[in-house]
């Protein structure tokens, strides 16, 4: 498994383009009939995709973790933004649609990942942390979510936020997320921009239309820089880090954190007028 090692603000304003990407965005997750994982060490959080075409594909053990099986010590949120699918663990079958969420708890021995159509193959997006209890597994589907609609089509961000695990949602020990969908015509995400120190934060770029791109915005709120991304692709936000994006058309993404606390809400905002 890769391994992304966390970033100091202070060097990260000597950072060139390529550099920012090198450190920061996670590119080509989504291969046909494999799973690619990348470990982070901001929170020791784990993200990738599982992309089943044809055969259903399994949740390998990797040696980095030094585990008999990959959920011994960790925990999983998973994501679908493809085709209709289905996840296998410990040998019960769970259909994971799109825009629905399988939450395994620590100690799940064996999970497979299976696309339900040759058509259309599932895109499961996976966010996986250390777990130190058992919580349990738990499917929530799109329409169950806590939907928080926040912005205005005046400053192009309105949006629709979609809570699956969080304090008031599925339990968890320390992974919280969702999704946020953009209404057509709204670019901007997570603006007015925050950050939470006590929490590292991933971000998963989908359904964005072809041809366009989401310019993410990161680094100390007066000291900003972007990454330009296309569809599939995951950004890590430092604690110290904004992450915010503004697409040149509407799209998605999921969102997920892990660290102090649970609190889907516990951000210090920023005022818009003094970032730089
Ligand atoms: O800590 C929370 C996360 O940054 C996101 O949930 C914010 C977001 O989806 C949005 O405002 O569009
Ligand atoms: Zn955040």
């Amino acid at each position: 498994m890769k391994v992304l090692h966390s970033v100091h603000p202070g060097d990260f304003k000597s950072y060139d383009t390529q550099k920012i990407r090198e450190n920061f965005l996670m590119e080509n997750l989504v291969e046909p009939g494999k799973v690619n994982l990348v470990y982070t060490h901001y929170d020791r959080m784990i993200v990738g995709v599982a992309n089943p075409a044809g055969e259903k594909i399994a949740l390998p053990n990797y040696p980095n973790l030094r585990a008999n099986f990959f959920l011994e010590r960790r925990e999983m949120g998973i994501i679908n933004v493809g085709g209709n699918g289905e996840v296998i663990a410990d040998g019960k079958t769970y259909p994971v649609n799109k825009l629905d969420c399988l939450y395994l708890g620590k100690g799940v021995k064996e999970v497979h990942f299976a696309s339900s159509s040759a058509a259309k193959h599932a895109v499961f997006y996976i966010l996986s942390a250390p777990a130190h209890a058992v919580c349990a597994t738990t499917l929530l589907s799109n329409a169950e979510a806590v939907k928080v609609t926040l912005g205005s089509l005046a400053t192009a961000n309105l949006r629709t936020i979609n809570k699956y695990i969080h304090h008031e949602g599925i339990k968890s020990c320390q992974l919280v997320m969702g999704l946020t969908i953009l209404h057509e015509g709204s670019v901007w995400n997570t603006m007015p921009a925050h950050v939470h120190d006590r929490r590292m934060e991933a971000y998963f770029y989908f359904d964005i239309p072809a041809g366009q791109k989401v310019f993410h915005y990161m680094g100390e709120a007066h000291e900003t820089r972007h990454i330009i991304t296309d569809n599939y692709n995951a950004v890590v936000s430092p604690p110290w880090s904004i992450h915010s994006g503004s697409g040149t058309a509407s799209y998605s993404f999921i969102w997920g954190m892990a660290g102090e606390n649970l609190d889907y809400t516990d951000m210090d905002a920023l005022a818009i007028t003094d970032l730089r």
